[in-house]
């Protein structure tokens, strides 16, 4: 146990609990990346939160906050401390005639649904599942597929985050708008959200149907109902078989009835794809043939064969089953691109280079199905937009996810080709890729280019309220453009950059990657005090506004715990 926390600890409220445990294992939902953190913490109050935030700025630690770990990438990676709100998720107020809703952050959206059922609520749309926590969906710019709907973010009301000087502040369109805007897209970057406030629907039904489509019937109603006959559309495209299964719902009073049971899909179908996926690895041309028969013993193997139709309450209606471990590679683009990207790609993938006009070889290629096909549109949104909406500003935005199964863990042969040709296909056509998932050939400069002023907006508020870089990562390092200030010559003290990445050797770890930070702090402590541009730390001026806990005497003896490594809670006076 490094002793500058025991001393620093020992100076805070002893009657506010450090709960932390010091062997956690982080690894995300797909268990692409894992990393273990120096200390592991859950508070459960906002006091907690804000002693926790005050302990690592003086102790010189990053702080990383993550909810239920489904963003695939390393933005949640860190060696240092990892918050995580799960304790942190009670329902604090409903006002019934507005149907505004506050929430604690750390809730999840299953959580959530089930609570605002009981008031007759629920969220106005959801994405593919709703295991993810309410702030960590903010986070990223997380979206459904809908015509009529934005981000989900896009029902906020206000946010209240504990920023790096221990400070709780609240803002929303009219309080702090710019704060709002940045933190409506934070990517973890400004301070820990810890509480929500959005705006709730009436709970209601969702009739849906469900079936086969050519892909020439896909494009041919692009434009003439597609997308628009349903409140919720979403589309998954079988590149081989040039078909789609195609999605759609619409709020009813119909009574409630289950989808018809289907021993193949819900049982064996799960594990014949998986094992599938798993011997393409080594035969990757079995892929076609994979999609044909997985897909029409599913939904038909020819269009229109079979309908599936349910009548289902929207919270688990809207909702689908996504399998297994992958990659996610998401991007944004006008919907009017949409038959041309789709069209090219295809043509890419059937080995068509003049049609496709991207410059890699799809020799010896094959890949997963389906490519997730989806829609939003913020453009009607009255809300002041995210910074880091990477939606249309001016209409409705097109979402093309290739996904890419990793069977049993372990990554497939074909990953980096395709989405780098992938990858070339989106920047070509202008879009944007989403925040949460595993995109690789940007870099920060390019970002910049994509965002221009709402970057510069977003970089200015997060400097602001973090100044030493005590939410940035290796991540953020990467895919941001975080310049110097001229006048600071030792910027982003805090920021934790990455020193290893590595096969990990565990079993339950498959091909994924363990991400080791630089614990900058061990090099600092050993020379003495900490620096922090160019002054000792304590030497830097405080925050007047913001509320240290007291400075107090606490219990060596809880530090015994950490000290030993053992994984267990510390209750700081409580
Ligand atoms: C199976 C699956 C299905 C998915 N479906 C969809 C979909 O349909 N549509 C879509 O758009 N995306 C989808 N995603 C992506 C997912 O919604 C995002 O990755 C989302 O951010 C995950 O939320 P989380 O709670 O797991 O956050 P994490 O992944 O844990 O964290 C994400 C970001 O939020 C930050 N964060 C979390 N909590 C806080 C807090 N309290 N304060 C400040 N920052 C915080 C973290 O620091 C991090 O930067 C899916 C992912 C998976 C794995
Ligand atoms: O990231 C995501 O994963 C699922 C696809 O399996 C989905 O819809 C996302 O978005």
């Amino acid at each position: 146990m490094d002793p500058t926390i025991s001393r620093e600890l020992s100076r805070l409220d002893p009657a506010v609990p450090f709960r932390a445990t010091a062997d956690h294992l982080h690894h995300t939902w797909a268990r692409t990346f894992f990393s273990r953190p120096e200390l592991y913490v859950r508070p459960q109050s906002i006091a907690e939160i804000q002693l926790l935030v005050t302990l690592a700025r003086r102790c010189r630690r990053r702080l990383v906050t993550v909810g239920s770990g489904h963003s695939p990438s390393d933005l949640t990676c860190t060696s240092s401390w990892l918050v995580n709100l799960d304790d942190f998720n009670h329902l604090l107020h409903i006002d019934p005639e507005s149907r505004s809703v506050t929430v604690e952050a750390g809730i999840r959206l299953s959580e959530l649904g089930t609570k605002l059922e009981e008031q007759g609520l629920t969220l106005a749309n959801l994405g593919s599942i709703d295991s993810q926590s309410i702030a960590g969906v903010i986070a990223t710019g997380t979206h459904g597929s809908s015509m009529r709907h934005g981000l989900l973010s896009e029902c906020i009301e206000a946010l209240s985050l504990v920023l790096a000087n221990g400070q709780l502040v609240r803002c929303s369109a009219s309080n702090n708008p710019d704060l709002f805007r940045a933190a409506l897209v934070s990517l973890g970057a400004l301070g820990i959200v810890v509480e929500v406030t959005f705006k709730a629907r009436p709970a209601f039904n969702i009739a849906w149907r469900q079936e086969r489509y050519s892909l020439s019937r896909v494009l041919s109603e692009w434009s003439t109902g597609l997308w628009t006959s349903h409140e919720f559309v979403r589309v998954w495209w079988l590149p081989y078989e040039k078909g789609a299964i195609v999605w759609r719902a619409d709020q009813t009073d119909q009574p409630l009835h289950a989808p018809p049971s289907n021993f193949y899909g819900e049982g064996v179908g799960y594990h014949i794809y998986h094992n599938l996926l798993a011997l393409s690895s080594y035969f990757p041309r079995i892929l076609p043939w994979v999609e044909w028969f997985v897909f029409g013993m599913q939904y038909g193997f020819r269009p229109g064969a079979t309908v599936t139709e349910a009548v289902e309450p929207s919270r688990a209606g809207l909702l689908m089953n996504c399998l297994y471990s992958q990659f996610v590679n998401e991007w944004a683009l006008p919907l009017n691109k949409g038959p041309e990207a789709i069209l090219r790609l295809s043509a890419w993938l059937h080995g068509d280079l003049k049609t496709a006009g991207i410059p890699f070889s799809p020799k010896g290629l094959w890949v997963h199905c389906p490519i997730e096909v989806r829609v939003s549109d913020s453009s009607k949104n009255a809300n002041p937009r995210p910074f880091l909406d990477p939606t249309c500003r001016d209409g409705p935005t097109l979402y093309l996810n290739a996904t890419l199964y990793r069977p049993y863990l372990r990554d497939p042969p074909c990953r980096q080709r395709y989405y780098e040709a992938f990858e070339w296909l989106m920047r070509d056509m202008g879009a944007r890729p989403h925040w949460a998932k595993n995109f690789n050939t940007l870099d920060a400069t390019e970002l910049h280019r994509l965002y221009k002023d709402d970057m510069d907006g977003w970089l200015r508020v997060r400097q602001e309220v973090d100044p030493e870089g005590m939410f940035l990562g290796e991540w953020h390092c990467r895919n941001l453009p975080l310049v110097a200030p001229a006048d600071h010559n030792d910027w982003l003290p805090l920021a934790e950059r990455e020193s290893q990445r590595r096969k990990l050797d565990i079993s339950g770890a498959g091909d994924g990657l363990e991400w080791i930070g630089d614990r900058r702090w061990q090099s600092e402590s050993a020379s003495g005090p900490f620096f922090a541009n160019g002054q000792r730390t304590s030497e830097l001026p405080s925050d007047p506004s913001a509320p240290s806990p007291p400075m107090t005497a606490t219990s060596e003896e809880s530090f015994d715990l950490l000290a030993k490594g053992e994984a267990s809670i510390l209750l700081q006076g409580a």
